[in-house]
């Protein structure tokens, strides 16, 4: 079959992991008669280098016109002092937002070979950890009204405003239930619901969506008891249902104790098959251009995709084998490393996993 696939690189280390995930998806495309199309485009720090803006209207046209979207990160430091707008963040936020894509999922899987790289004691991971964050990506605070305003008593204000509507919150809970009946029938859903309105209005919905789902299990959370769950006892969780800005954050949290923030994959879906799969880590400038960053994963995004877009699910499983294989055989990226294990770069990594295919 034929797939078109628009790549976006992005900034930092996005060119390096974005490099390996290609390569592995033509090993894949190579054994199993796929042919996949891959069109770069520019979008990030590096589109307003070049054309001026962060996300060109090529970009988004083509895009949408493609059978998904493989991002590797944008943003960085030559960036920052733009004003908000004008950031390279901005692509990432308007691409969700323009295509749609409301639905986050941010598995968080510790590989049993990485149990010396999680940070927590043997006795906690247990037989390991196994949760899906479903994060909420195009509502919320990252959205909602946002601006300056100053007073005469307080001077300067700055403000952003956290909106959900119900329908939004609707068909985010939908997704999770639907998720935790695939798995181990446990929704956590997280909020703030004892200070926000809108985390109220979040808690009530999905409760009255749980109704459609008798036999999974709802439990309410707030935002700050999950941080600290999540590090005493990761087990509890199944699937947690929350917020845009409250995933972002609890997801990133919920990557170490995989190991690293360079193991998380990400999809980001809506009402179609087209999809936007991207690590779950940003632009990491402190390793860019080493030929350090670890682009597992981007890789298992790309499984991500031949799984949720493209139906393509022995070739996912394939992709996902060959990561589990190459840290059997004890091959780790500097983020990884412990004592006896064989250090690899970024693309070593990529050709170990291409070797396992
Ligand atoms: N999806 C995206 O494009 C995202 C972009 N960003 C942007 O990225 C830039 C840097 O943000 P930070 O807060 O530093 O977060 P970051 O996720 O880029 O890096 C945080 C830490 O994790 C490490 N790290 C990240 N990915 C790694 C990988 N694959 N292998 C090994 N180590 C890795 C980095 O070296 C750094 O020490 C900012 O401009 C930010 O806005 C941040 C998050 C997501
Ligand atoms: C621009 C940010 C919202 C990106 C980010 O941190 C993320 O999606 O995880
Ligand atoms: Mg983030």
């Amino acid at each position: 079959m034929n797939f078109q696939i628009a790549v976006i690189p992005g900034d930092g280390i996005g060119p390096e992991i974005i490099n390996e995930a290609i390569k592995v998806l033509e090993t894949i495309g190579k054994k199993y008669h796929h042919h996949f199309h891959f069109q770069k485009l520019l979008a990030g720090g590096c589109a307003i280098d070049k054309v001026g803006t962060c996300l060109p209207d090529e970009t988004l046209d083509l895009c949408k016109k493609s059978d998904s979207i493989l991002l590797g990160a944008v943003g960085g430091p030559k960036w920052d002092t733009l004003p908000g707008e004008q950031r390279p963040e901005k692509a990432l936020l308007r691409l969700r937002k323009e295509l749609n894509l409301f639905a986050n999922l941010r598995p968080a899987l510790l590989f049993p070979q990485l149990k010396d790289a999680c940070p927590l004691k043997k006795e906690i991971v247990g037989n390991g950890i196994d949760i899906c964050v479903v994060r909420e990506l195009t509502g919320g605070i990252y959205f909602g009204e946002k601006g300056r305003k100053s007073s005469d008593i307080m001077g300067e204000i700055a403000y952003d405003v956290e909106s959900y509507s119900v329908s939004e919150i609707k068909r985010i809970a939908k997704i999770a239930f639907e998720i935790a009946g695939k798995r181990k029938k446990k929704v956590t859903s997280v909020d703030k619901a004892n200070v926000l309105e809108s985390s109220k209005l979040w808690r009530s919905v999905v409760e009255e969506i749980a109704n459609d789902y008798p036999d999974i299990t709802l439990h309410h959370m707030y935002i700050d008891n999950a941080s600290m769950q999540l590090i005493r006892d990761p087990k509890q969780f199944d699937v947690i249902v929350t917020s845009n800005m409250f995933g972002d954050i609890l997801s990133d949290e919920a990557s170490i104790i995989t190991g690293s923030i360079g193991m998380l994959p990400s999809a980001s879906l809506g009402n179609s098959t087209l999809g936007m799969y991207e690590p779950i880590h940003g632009s990491a400038p402190d390793i860019a251009g080493k030929n350090k960053a670890n682009p597992i994963a981007t890789i298992l995004s790309a499984a991500m995709m031949l799984r949720y877009s493209f139906n393509l699910n022995k070739e996912a499983q394939a992709i996902e084998d060959a990561v589990t294989k190459v840290l059997k055989q004890g091959y780790r990226t500097p983020d990884l490393i412990h004592t006896e294990m064989q250090l690899v770069s970024t693309k070593e990594m990529g050709e170990q996993i291409i070797k396992n295919i």
